[in-house]
């Protein structure tokens, strides 16, 4: 699913990398948490998997495709395989939940029929069905988190990345979010989750990958979120 192979990443010349030397691979459906202090490389992982940047050095392989190698029009084929969720949701505050879904599908050209099933279906699989019409900033923040899974998840992607999805939201919200995010994961889609929740992850028991500085630290199945090493 996702393969670094010696993957090096430097922002500016001279700078420090931001992930120097990764290789490692993440299986079709597996669950990984990505975790390490703030600049250690997480956020840069995520990027390269969506081919926003391209590393330095090195290889990243994403679906069986070596991603620094793909022509400008493959680039958009890739992302829509791929799901994202933000901490900060990144919903449009003037369309409607449902609107907010469906502009997913149309972007990439899906034909009207098929959004009018898959909206509501991807509504009720997030726990929102009813809620179609409110606006986001007539949604709890918990529910804005869940329409942004719902976007993400609309055009059925195999590969979701989530960055800090639950940075917004209180304890009992967030755990909301993490077992929803489990069952997508059960249906089949493979989720690489970067966060700081130690809690989370110390409940959840899936692997976890642990940057520090750029380097890989610890690949732990059913890890922890603090290290015991
Ligand atoms: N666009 C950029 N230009 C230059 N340097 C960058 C850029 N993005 C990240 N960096 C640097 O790369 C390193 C890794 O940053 P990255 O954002 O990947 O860390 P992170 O683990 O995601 O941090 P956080 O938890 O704060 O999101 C840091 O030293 C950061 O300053």
């Amino acid at each position: 699913m996702i393969r670094f192979d010696h993957v090096t990443m430097v922002y500016a010349p001279g700078a420090r990398p931001a992930l120097e030397d990764v290789s490692l691979e993440v299986e079709r459906e597996e669950f990984v948490f990505l975790v390490g202090k703030s600049g250690s490389g997480k956020s840069t992982f995520l990027q390269l998997v969506m081919r926003e940047i391209s590393a330095t050095s090195g290889h990243v392989w994403v679906l069986g495709q070596d991603v620094g190698k793909l022509s400008r029009w493959a680039v958009p084929k890739l992302r829509r395989q791929i799901g994202t969720v933000f901490q900060d949701f990144r919903l449009l505050p003037n369309k409607s939940v449902y609107e907010n879904i469906a502009l997913a599908m149309q972007v990439i050209g899906r034909p009207r029929h098929a959004i009018q099933t898959a909206v509501p279906e991807t509504l009720d699989l997030v726990g929102l069905s009813g809620k179609e019409k409110r606006l986001p900033h007539e949604l709890s923040g918990g529910e804005e988190q869940r329409v942004a899974i719902a976007r993400a998840m609309v055009n059925r992607p195999q590969l979701l990345l989530a960055d800090e999805p639950t940075g917004n939201l209180d304890p009992d919200t967030s755990l909301g979010i993490m077992r929803l995010l489990d069952r997508i994961n059960r249906t089949g889609t493979t989720v690489v989750m970067a966060t700081h929740d130690a809690d989370i992850v110390n409940q959840m028991r899936k692997r976890v990958i642990e940057l520090q500085d750029g380097d890989v630290i610890r690949d732990q199945a059913r890890g922890v979120y603090g290290a015991a090493r």
